[in-house]
């Protein structure tokens, strides 16, 4: 048998890993960047993030002991290498599948994870709070936070570095600088943080500062300090890095995070000083696998793909909703000055890099930074710009102050692009867009629409730009219906349209694309001599109130499909406008129940929770089963 991995077939734990010696971790890491490159090549997942912090994941885990030391991982996408070391390495092959393990770190996964994480720049808070918790309980472990030079750029993280810095509590935050974000990084800081790793002389004198004061085995606290002044002056002539150190961090680096060595020796020596410290390593994104290195972007997050050429194993060929939206709106910007695209973050992903391009002056990248994006949005807006936001459905909830509190009540005209509204499959619970409905419905002067399909998208864009208020469309991941043989009527503001009329039995009113499914159940309906109606919604506020309430009255049934959680959804709304307007039928939704949804595939989760057409369209015909049985009776 060829023996593939040659030092990790060995390793499944912490403890296994102490065992080795210092010349095999080399040997390791390039086995844990082949298994890496051959899971993920399988399964799909975040690939660049974890190929660059092998060596620095190895030095954790060989300096802490993270059953009793907490380590927490910034958004978590990187923490592939530390589910391998920690008991889950055979299991690997199930990453981000319907009840395998999941690409974030899980407290109920395993004891070596400390905190759930998933969206960006939670680390440090996270890791202040169980440094706070320690201190009270007079415990003594040690709690590093590793967070990305682009999970930096999020308002939380400095919030928690102006607290954590004034605490004076022991922590270590690693700052893990690839130079990139999913994209380029952007803004201030990143600049700052080139700076740091350019001022090569900064580097060589402090990094002999540092060693005066590490290295020496039994140094007196007196030398200690004349060093630590020393080192002061030294920062003050040379340091840009001083912003940390004035924040109240000892900021230490920059450092190799390719040099196991050196990275162990520092943590080492980070165990044994008191108050907060800033680690900064330098990694590359991608690091091994030549495409990863050379396009740390495109193997950010991965579909299986081809190890030799890069290439997904599946090329879809159709366009994403999240093209649709890039394109139009560049064909909107072209005919309209004011029209200016934002992103926090997520150029690529919400379809804007074209936007970009073209318009390279009215577009924005503002950082991993929602609620800052929300309130930017707002102040363009008050000046006369169209500012249009694209934003992940479940990235929005961080924002919903500036929502309310900056747009909606000033009644100022943003455009809120909510991609990946709706089950978004692999990432789970953390991912998914599953509350928008709920969360921003309730906002006054806040239109609200989804689109059936591709086409549907573009119109809706197209109205929303000249919409004179804030106004959001919610999408779903993944490839843009086109429905052939639906009729596509106009948009006009707060109108449904109906998509399919076959009977008096069933009135169904389909939210965005659920209305593809609901199309093809009303035909199974029919199929079973169940008359039906389709209704897409179009817009969810403000509703056509008078088409649904007549419908609702030539309807013996009413259903309502929806992505969203029921709780707050579509369904709860029609039910208690039918009910203000004494309209006593029962409203039946098909939507998410009161839970996080797990991870898996889109088609696995719908089937999971009634929301596939097999599951709806039996629901349906059983609770027509009375005519059916009185049907072939009559035959
Ligand atoms: C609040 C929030 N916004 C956006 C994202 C999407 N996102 C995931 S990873 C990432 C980039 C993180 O960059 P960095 O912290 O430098 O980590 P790297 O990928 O470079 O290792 C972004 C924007 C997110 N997870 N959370
Ligand atoms: C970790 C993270 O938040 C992103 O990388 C996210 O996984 C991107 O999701 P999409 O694949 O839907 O763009
Ligand atoms: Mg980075």
């Amino acid at each position: 048998m060829i023996r593939m991995y040659k030092i990790l077939e060995q390793i499944n734990s912490p403890e296994d890993l102490k065992k080795l010696k210092s010349n095999e971790m080399k040997i390791l890491a390039e086995d844990i960047r082949r298994f890496l490159v051959d899971s993920v090549s399988k399964t799909g997942g975040h690939l660049a993030s974890n190929l660059g912090v092998v060596e620095l994941t190895l030095a954790l885990h060989t300096v802490f002991n993270t059953l009793e030391d907490k380590i927490i991982w910034d958004v978590g996408h990187q923490s592939y290498v530390h589910k391998i070391l920690t008991d889950r390495k055979s299991q690997f092959h199930t990453i981000r599948q319907y009840k395998g393990i999941s690409g974030f770190p899980k407290r109920y996964e395993s004891p070596h994870d400390h905190f759930d994480t998933g969206h960006s720049s939670t680390s440090i808070s996270a890791a202040l709070g169980l440094a706070s918790a320690r201190d009270l309980s007079k415990d003594k472990y040690s709690v590093v936070a590793i967070i990305g030079d682009g999970a930096l750029t999020g308002g939380m993280a400095f919030e928690a570095l102006n607290h954590a810095g004034q605490s004076k509590r022991n922590l270590i935050v690693i700052l893990n600088d690839n130079e990139m974000s999913i994209s380029q990084n952007v803004g201030g800081l990143s600049n700052y943080l080139n700076k740091i790793r350019t001022n090569t002389v900064y580097s060589k004198v402090k990094g002999d500062v540092e060693s005066l004061i590490t290295n020496i085995p039994a140094i007196g606290k007196t030398v200690i300090r004349t060093a630590g002044k020393a080192k002061d002056c030294i920062k003050y002539l040379f340091v840009p890095g001083a912003l940390f150190e004035e924040l109240g961090f000892k900021y230490i680096g920059p450092i190799d995070g390719h040099n196991y060595s050196e990275i162990c020796k520092v943590l080492k020596n980070c165990k044994n000083i008191s108050g907060p410290i800033l680690l900064h390593v330098m990694t590359q994104k991608g690091k091994g696998y030549p495409l990863a290195e050379k396009f740390p972007d495109k193997f950010h997050g991965v579909n299986p793909f081809k190890i030799e050429t890069g290439q997904p194993l599946s090329a879809s060929t159709s366009v994403s909703y999240s093209e649709v939206a890039g394109n139009t709106l560049v064909a909107c910007a072209e005919k309209d000055k004011k029209i200016v695209a934002i992103t926090a973050a997520m150029p690529a992903g919400t379809g804007l890099s074209n936007f970009a391009k073209c318009f390279p002056k009215r577009f924005f990248d503002v950082g991993i930074a929602e609620q800052h994006a929300v309130t930017f949005a707002a102040g363009m807006a008050a000046s006369g710009y169209k500012p249009c936001f694209a934003v992940y459905s479940t990235f929005l909830q961080r924002a919903y102050d500036q929502v309310i509190h900056d747009v909606c009540l000033q009644n100022l005209p943003v455009v809120f692009l909510i991609d990946r509204a709706g089950l978004v499959g692999n990432d789970g619970e953390t991912h998914h867009g599953s509350f928008d409905i709920s969360f921003l419905s309730p906002i006054p002067n806040l239109t609200i629409m989804a689109p059936k399909n591709g086409w549907e998208l573009q119109k809706m864009i197209e109205f929303a730009v000249q919409y004179h208020g804030p106004i959001a469309i919610r999408y779903p991941r993944g490839s843009a219906m086109t429905m052939e043989n639906v009729t596509n009527n106009p948009i006009a503001l707060g109108k449904a349209e109906i998509l399919y009329e076959g009977g008096k039995d069933a009135l169904i009113i389909a939210v965005g694309h659920m209305n593809t499914s609901a199309l093809k159940i009303c035909e199974a309906l029919k199929e079973k001599e169940i008359g039906s109606t389709l209704c897409n919604l179009r817009f969810i506020k403000p509703m056509d109130e008078a088409m649904l309430i007549k419908q609702a009255k030539n309807h013996k049934k009413i259903y309502v499909i929806e992505d969203n959680a029921k709780i707050g959804g579509v369904g709860e709304q029609i039910q208690a406008m039918f009910n203000n307007n004494k309209i006593f039928k029962e409203v039946y939704t098909l939507g998410l129940p009161d839970v996080f949804v797990e991870h898996g595939d889109v088609s696995t989760l719908y089937h999971l929770y009634g929301l596939s057409i097999e599951e709806i369209a039996k629901k349906i015909s059983e609770d027509f089963e009375s005519k059916i049985i009185k049907n072939i009776r009559i035959r």
